[in-house]
């Protein structure tokens, strides 16, 4: 090998050294409020960064905060302020357990279908410009099919669906995934069964809603386990704690913990550059407003 060879190589290993390597994005979702989405997020969220995970949580429910109260905490800036302009993402970050950073959401009625273009471009360049070094960002959905609820888990690479065996849960996960597969394309997501008695609960609201949507539509459900019905969790919520925090020893807590163990070997995106790039790319390219280049 010449002496320019041998530079040239080295030139490119340091460029791969000192590129940030692309972020993990984990979209949890549900379709039907209230089933346990916000505490799923949370506690996936302290269980990896237990794990010595840098993670970041992203309050996606533009128009009703859900994070920072379920966490005790004071935001002075939301996302709302990053989308209209007055500071950064870096300037909303408000450290939670573990040492998890939060963007917290507004508590002002909000949809991305509402964002102006300039407004959308600013979020998108918010989170481009994020200069955190991270592993995992985990962003907790509004419920419904709103379109923020649709953008953000279309531009996440992993999708959970939480899911209880209340059958009105099991309809809209449905109603969900059906749209993320036909309007976006989406051919995958995980499934987990929230707030359950046995793992033959967990097993029988998987095999409902996986007999419905594969024969339906062209998507592949993955079970990713259950979180059992645990009163040491809602105890933790009373305190604005998260259980993996509060109750170690909990069987809600290890099974968060198992969670994140699971999403720890889900492995990066491919193809994308560095940091935030591919839910930068998806979510320009998913729902942009007219006037905004997709
Ligand atoms: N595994 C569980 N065991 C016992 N209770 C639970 C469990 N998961 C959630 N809950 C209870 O359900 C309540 C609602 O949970 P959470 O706020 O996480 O739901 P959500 O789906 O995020 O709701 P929203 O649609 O309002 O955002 C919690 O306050 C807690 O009391």
């Amino acid at each position: 090998m010449s002496h320019s060879d041998h530079s040239g190589s080295q030139a490119a290993g340091l460029r791969r050294l000192r590129a940030p390597k692309p972020v993990q994005v984990v979209a949890v979702t549900s379709g039907k409020g209230g089933v346990g989405k916000t505490s799923v997020s949370v506690n996936l969220a302290v269980a990896m960064a237990l794990d010595g995970k840098r993670v970041m949580l992203l309050d996606g429910d533009l128009g009703l905060a859900n994070v920072d109260v379920m966490l005790g905490l004071q935001p002075t800036y939301n996302l709302s302020h990053v989308i209209a302009g007055e500071c950064t993402i870096d300037d909303t970050l408000i450290e939670g357990p573990a040492g998890i950073m939060v963007i917290p959401a507004s508590s002002g009625k909000r949809n991305m279908a509402e964002l102006s273009g300039a407004e959308h471009v600013g979020l998108v360049r918010a989170f481009s410009e994020l200069q955190q070094p991270l592993d995992t960002l985990i962003v907790d959905t509004a419920a419904g099919i709103a379109d923020s609820v649709i953008t953000f888990s279309h531009a996440s690479q992993q999708i959970i669906v939480v899911v209880t065996s209340d059958p009105q849960s099991l309809t809209d996960a449905y109603a969900l995934i059906k749209v993320l597969n036909r309007e976006r394309g989406i051919h995958r997501v995980h499934v987990l069964a929230n707030q359950v008695q046995s793992p033959r609960e967990a097993r029988e609201i998987y095999d409902n809603l996986r007999r419905v949507a594969e024969r339906f539509l062209d998507i592949t459900l993955s079970s990713i386990g259950f979180i059992p019905h645990d009163e040491w969790l809602k105890r933790a919520v009373r305190r604005q704690r998260a259980v993996v925090d509060a109750y170690p020893a909990a069987t809600s807590a290890v099974a968060f913990r198992a969670l994140a163990k699971t999403a720890a070997n889900w492995g990066l995106p491919l193809g994308a550059r560095g940091n935030l790039e591919f839910f930068v790319e998806r979510l320009v390219a998913g729902d942009a407003p007219a006037g905004v280049p997709a």
